[in-house]
């Protein structure tokens, strides 16, 4: 069936459709990563993106039960330039196409995405459109211009209710703004005791817990839309050690009087570059975001600046200057991605247990 993927700019692509037959609105954005589209389309940071993937082969090695970063998948759509209809691979349960059948979401194949990619590239992050139907292109736009931008994906994509994932090691308060499984992965298997709260958890509740540490999760959207997290991390970072992740990056920033700001067309992939200033190091991250935080805002906070992108130099880590809480752009956990950055949950940690020696001197169990 044809299908056709309509721009703000005005920009008409006519492809075919896979996955849900459903007309659907959201933001049009790149994915550099050339394996991991299981990962990303149930990655929650993607709620309310229609995704383009770079890679021109998508749904060649199928969908599988243990590669899923959510319960569900939240994108609104997936732009593919080819789409496997029979997937090879001993770990394939599913084929894409049934995978986004089953959760509703369109996609549509056969679009030239180095050219879609170029326009992004040059115009900036655009919302659209996949459709099926034959409305008008001036009809389409015409809605895409009255249709307000979405602020609720955090709410959308966190947990309702509190749960545990217990262990015996340092008790993790993580604050879920859309959390991914590899962030829940990487505390696990470092034996964290690991209550996972929703995004609008009051910080008494969050202290209530007796936590040993705090993360804040990644998370889709604008960070400014979570309005009542930035107290609630002002009030946690007093007592606790921190450590945000992405959206968790943004609010940390903000907590502490920085600022945001939307970016052109955003970092998304697996493939990005980032520059450890401290340790003069650099390592390959996976990205996933279309906001930074602004670099003069840094200048008369409490926030030092300790990664930096290699591509375009925006900031990707911070830390405290005098507490202990720091924060990355990226994704440490990878999932897809490289691991190089998984070292950052050992640092977090290790300041973990300096916290804890500190609060229960004879502590020994830990
Ligand atoms: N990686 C993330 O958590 C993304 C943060 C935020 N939604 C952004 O797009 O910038």
């Amino acid at each position: 069936m044809k299908a056709r993927l309509i721009l703000e700019d005005g920009t008409e692509l006519t492809g075919k459709s896979f996955g849900a037959v459903r007309e659907s609105y959201g933001e049009v954005i790149f994915n550099t990563a050339m394996t991991g589209y299981q990962e990303m389309l149930s990655d929650p940071t993607g709620c309310g993106q229609i995704v383009t993937m770079t890679y021109p082969l998508q749904g060649n090695y199928g969908i599988n039960r243990d590669d899923f970063e959510a319960v569900r998948p939240y994108l609104h759509g997936i732009v593919a330039r080819e789409h496997c209809e029979y997937p090879s691979n001993f770990r394939s349960q599913q084929t894409l196409d049934s995978l986004l059948k089953e959760y509703d979401i369109p996609g549509i194949s056969e679009i030239d995405t180095r050219m879609l990619t170029r326009r992004i590239r040059d115009k900036g992050t655009m919302r659209g459109v996949i459709t099926t139907k034959n409305t008008p292109v001036e009809e389409i736009l015409e809605t895409l211009r009255l249709r307000p931008a979405q602020t609720d994906q955090v709410s959308i994509v966190s947990t309702n209710r509190i749960y545990c994932s217990p262990g015996r090691g340092a008790r993790i308060a993580l604050i879920d703004y859309g959390v991914k499984h590899g962030i829940l992965r990487e505390l696990s298997n470092r034996h964290c005791d690991i209550t996972v709260v929703p995004y609008n958890t009051p910080a008494k509740t969050i202290e209530q817990l007796r936590p040993d540490g705090i993360v804040l999760s990644n998370g889709p959207g604008n960070p400014k839309d979570v309005t009542q997290a930035v107290e609630t991390v002002q009030q946690l970072m007093q007592t606790f050690p921190v450590f945000g992740i992405g959206l968790g990056h943004q609010l940390f920033a903000l907590a502490n009087g920085a600022d945001t700001e939307k970016m052109k067309f955003g970092h998304h992939g697996a493939n990005h570059a980032v520059k450890d200033v401290e340790q003069d190091r650099v390592m390959i991250t996976a990205q996933s975001h279309g906001y930074t935080v602004t670099p003069a805002s840094i200048e008369n906070t409490d926030l030092i600046v300790t990664h930096l992108a290699v591509n375009d130099g925006t900031i990707e880590g911070l830390k405290h200057k005098t507490l202990p809480a720091f924060s990355v752009q990226y994704h440490p956990e990878a999932s897809p991605g490289p691991e190089d950055s998984s070292y950052l949950f050992d640092h977090f940690l290790n300041i973990v247990v300096e916290y804890i020696k500190g609060v229960h001197p004879n502590a020994t169990t830990r």
